[in-house]
């Protein structure tokens, strides 16, 4: 047992020996608050307002449309698009950032399914595929996880039904067991956005591959708080918001992962004159552009994707793997500080409490949970609520401190004491 004392303590000789502690001078942060909802709106980046109010006087106002190659703005979605891929663990030339998540969810799941289905070529697993399974006519399933972001389960049903295949729901720990044959297509999150759990893609991965069906992963609440190594796990597309962990800020336009050797065959279904192998000739014909500007629609958001492009700054010199290990050490510290502090049995955690098996984040299942959040906001916790019964805490490690850890569980026991 400790007391508040002890892990007073203890939070501020981790937070000495923190060796992340120098970013969170990067950040724009309200000192009073303890802001656990980077897992929903990342907090402001230093520079960002500076950057976005130049290119409207400068950019916007005295440059106008010469702006649009003069500044860089034609080519942005693909720059900023390789500022994220290191985060990712892409290589570069496979990530374009533009429209929102439910866009590009839309633009993977359907490019997906015309990937697998045997009318479109061999599957993209090749020889692995075709023995375990391989493209056969009877892909006639699009898998996703039935406790998914709503907005994916949503776009998922609409891309089932564009493609004729059938939408099927199962939980996330048997999606890898529940491909087959039969599989066209899997939807995945990497972390569940309630849970907080990190479902195993490299096994969903393998599954996938055996059998020839298509992974697209939904990276929004594992991007920039683990190392998510697309390229090495092989998957074949995945997406994800920038507003998160990423720290774009609302409305950050989201980004599409087509992984190199599909791009020359990835019809996505959205054909906007920007993914136009020569949008200024202003042909009729749509003739799709090579690479990942296949991914493109129509125009970027400028302001947003330049306000998105100087917040991935905050990222210079970090690596991922310090920031797994800070987010699995200060959510194990919040855990235990929630232990120590909280009378027993008013809350219970529904996130793994193993480190290794969760994202950045921690539920707790609280009676009046709504009530709680309200009264954690009002004495400057900020979390967030999430139905039915879930007080939830995101950590995001650039700009936490485990003094923040310990301030929010005490808070915490004081409203449920
Ligand atoms: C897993 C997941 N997918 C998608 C979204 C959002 O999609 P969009 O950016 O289109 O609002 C969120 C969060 O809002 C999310 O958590
Ligand atoms: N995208 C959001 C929005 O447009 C408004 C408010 C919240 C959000 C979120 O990001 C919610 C978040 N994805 C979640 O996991 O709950």
């Amino acid at each position: 047992m400790s007391d508040l004392s002890d892990l007073t303590t203890e939070a501020a000789s981790r937070d000495a020996a923190d060796p992340l502690a120098h970013l969170r001078d990067r950040f724009d942060l309200d000192p009073d608050v303890v802001y656990l909802d980077g897992n929903s709106l990342g907090a402001l980046p230093r520079g960002v307002a500076e950057r976005v109010a130049e290119v409207i006087t400068k950019e916007w106002g005295r440059d106008l449309i010469r702006s649009w190659f003069g500044n860089g703005w034609w080519t942005a979605p693909e720059r900023v698009g390789d500022k994220i891929a290191p985060i990712i663990g892409a290589a570069p030339g496979q990530v374009v950032v533009g429209d929102s998540t439910s866009v590009n969810l839309f633009k993977a799941l359907v490019g997906a399914a015309r990937l697998a289905l045997p009318d479109d070529g061999p599957p993209p697993g090749g020889a692995e595929a075709s023995t375990g399974g391989g493209a056969s006519n009877a892909r006639t399933e699009l898998l996703v996880d039935d406790e998914t972001f709503p907005t994916d389960g949503y776009i998922a049903s609409s891309a089932a039904e564009l493609t004729g295949l059938v939408l099927r729901r199962v939980p996330a720990a048997g999606l890898a067991a529940a491909i087959g044959p039969q599989t066209a297509v899997v939807l995945a999150n990497q972390v569940d956005y309630r849970s907080g759990t990190l479902l195993d893609l490299a096994e969903l991965a393998r599954a996938a591959r055996a059998a020839g069906a298509v992974v697209v992963a939904d990276l929004c609440h594992s991007a920039g708080a683990l190392p998510v190594g697309v390229d090495a796990l092989g998957i074949e597309l995945a997406v994800g918001c920038s507003y998160k962990y990423l720290n774009g800020g609302p409305g950050a336009p989201a980004y599409l992962y087509v992984r190199a050797d599909l791009q020359s065959r990835f019809r996505q279904p959205l054909s906007g004159w920007h993914g136009h192998v020569e949008p200024f000739a202003m042909r009729t014909e749509f003739e799709r552009a090579g690479g990942i500007v296949a991914g493109r629609v129509g125009t970027p958001e400028i302001l947003s994707l330049v306000a998105l492009d100087t917040a991935l700054d905050a990222w210079a010199g970090v690596e991922i793997e310090a920031v797994r290990a800070k987010s699995i050490a200060l959510t194990d510290f919040f855990l235990r500080c929630v232990d120590e502090l909280v009378p027993a049995g008013a809350v219970a955690c529904v996130t793994p409490v193993e480190g290794a098996r969760r994202g950045s984040q921690i539920a707790l299942a609280c009676a009046d949970a709504e009530r709680v959040m309200a009264e954690l906001t009002e004495r400057g916790i900020i979390g967030d609520f999430r139905p039915p019964d879930l007080l939830r805490f995101g950590f995001a490690p650039l700009y936490l401190r485990y003094a923040d850890a310990l301030r929010a569980a005490t808070v915490l026991a004081e409203v449920l004491g």
